[in-house]
């Protein structure tokens, strides 16, 4: 069982920085997050994209922006469950609350930060018949540790970024790489289709289009798939042992709706008065996955929301502890293993 104070869910930028908010009050936090790496919607969906409204930063890429909050909050020490969605919550009779993910894993907090955007990015999966069957058995819809296809047989399927960036990556380690696309044009980056083009030249990349996965066959585990062009229809039949379909992430609110929470157009109702709770006290929701009148989805109101969340958690967890902030400043904190590390802290005026 995992035990922190702030159980975040969700580590796009709001999360993130929350965290950092978090520490500036010695508070621990953990971020449970369905991708595999932190930066919610920056890094999934335009990391390569500028951004222009975060203050005293004219310009800045939305992966930069991500790297840099990791940064900020390295000396807080947060951790994280990556590639695992917040399934279901318990609460207990102390007010606390357990938290399980899809995989199992147990995360106990007093308080809970919803930070969820739009919601957990669930993968778009082809209509094929047994795919269920083959799901950790040679099928993935996203890949989380390369080095598990080394010198393996490859089959990715899809015309955007992430079909081509992992085909690219792939033909340096794994045995064979086929790459899949039901049209001749691709969606992502000229960039990376000409090195798509360039690795195919060297016959390092099996590059069939127009065509589309239709079949998987194996007794237990993937062993073969069957491939149809869609031009004229013929077949032909690949032995791998990989199949990874990467067709895009469409976001969905996903279990947080069967929580209990008041839930209106598909947002996380919050009270913006006051702290950003929800109708569960102990239950906050920051950034895109709240609302509340006059909401925008902008990082800097995530920002903003998170700040005010961390105070008044820490109010909830120290009912009696009466203070104000004043400004940060830089002075030494000790870490979750009990090192000393030189981080920001809050100037705080303590008035109990
Ligand atoms: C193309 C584009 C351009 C944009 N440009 C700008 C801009 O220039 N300036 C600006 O301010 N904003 C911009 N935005 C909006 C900005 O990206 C969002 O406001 C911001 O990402 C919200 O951050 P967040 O942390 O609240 O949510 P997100 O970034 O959506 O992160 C939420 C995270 O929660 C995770 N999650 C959700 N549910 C669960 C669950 N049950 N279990 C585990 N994990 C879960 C998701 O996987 C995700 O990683 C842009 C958005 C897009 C799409």
């Amino acid at each position: 069982m995992i035990k922190t104070d702030i159980l975040i869910i969700g580590a796009g930028p709001t999360g993130l920085f929350a965290v950092f908010e978090a520490g500036l009050l010695q508070l621990k936090c953990h971020l449970i997050d369905a991708l595999p790496q932190p930066g919610g919607q920056c890094s999934e969906i335009y990391p390569k994209k500028p951004i222009y409204d975060i203050p005293g930063f004219p310009e800045v890429l939305a992966g930069e922006l991500v790297d840099n909050l990791m940064e900020q909050i390295k000396p807080f020490q947060p951790g994280f469950t990556l590639g695992e969605r917040a399934e279901k919550i318990e609460k207990l009779e102390d007010g606390s609350f357990i938290v399980t993910t899809n995989k199992g894993t147990q995360h106990h907090a007093p308080i809970i930060a919803i930070a969820g955007g739009l919601g957990s990015f669930e993968p778009r999966k082809p209509l094929l018949a047994d795919l269920s069957k083959y799901e950790d058995n040679g099928v993935a819809y996203m890949i989380k540790e390369p080095e598990i296809y080394r010198d393996k047989k490859v089959l990715i399927a899809g015309g955007g970024d992430s079909a081509l960036d992992w085909s690219i990556f792939l033909a340096d380690i794994a045995s064979e790489v086929t790459l899949v696309h039901r049209r001749n044009e691709f969606r992502g980056a000229l960039d990376s289709v000409e090195k798509v083009q360039q690795l195919k030249n060297q016959g390092r990349i099996n590059l069939i289009t127009p065509s589309e996965v239709v079949g998987l066959h194996g007794d237990e585990k993937l062993e073969k798939v069957s491939i149809k062009r869609t031009d004229t229809s013929e077949e032909i039949d690949l032995e791998v042992d990989n199949f990874i379909p990467l067709f895009g992430l469409s976001p969905k609110l996903g279990p947080i709706a069967d929580w209990g929470l008041e839930i209106e157009k598909n947002a996380i109702k919050v009270d913006n008065t006051l702290d950003y709770q929800t109708n569960i006290p102990g239950i906050y929701a920051i950034g895109d996955v709240n609302t509340y009148p006059g909401k925008l989805k902008l990082i800097l109101c995530g920002f903003h929301e998170a700040t005010l969340m961390c105070q008044s958690a820490y109010q909830r967890i120290f009912p009696d502890k009466k203070y104000v902030m004043k400004y940060t400043t830089v002075g030494g904190v000790t870490g979750f293993d009990g090192s000393k590390k030189e981080a920001p802290k809050a100037v705080i005026k303590s008035i109990d």
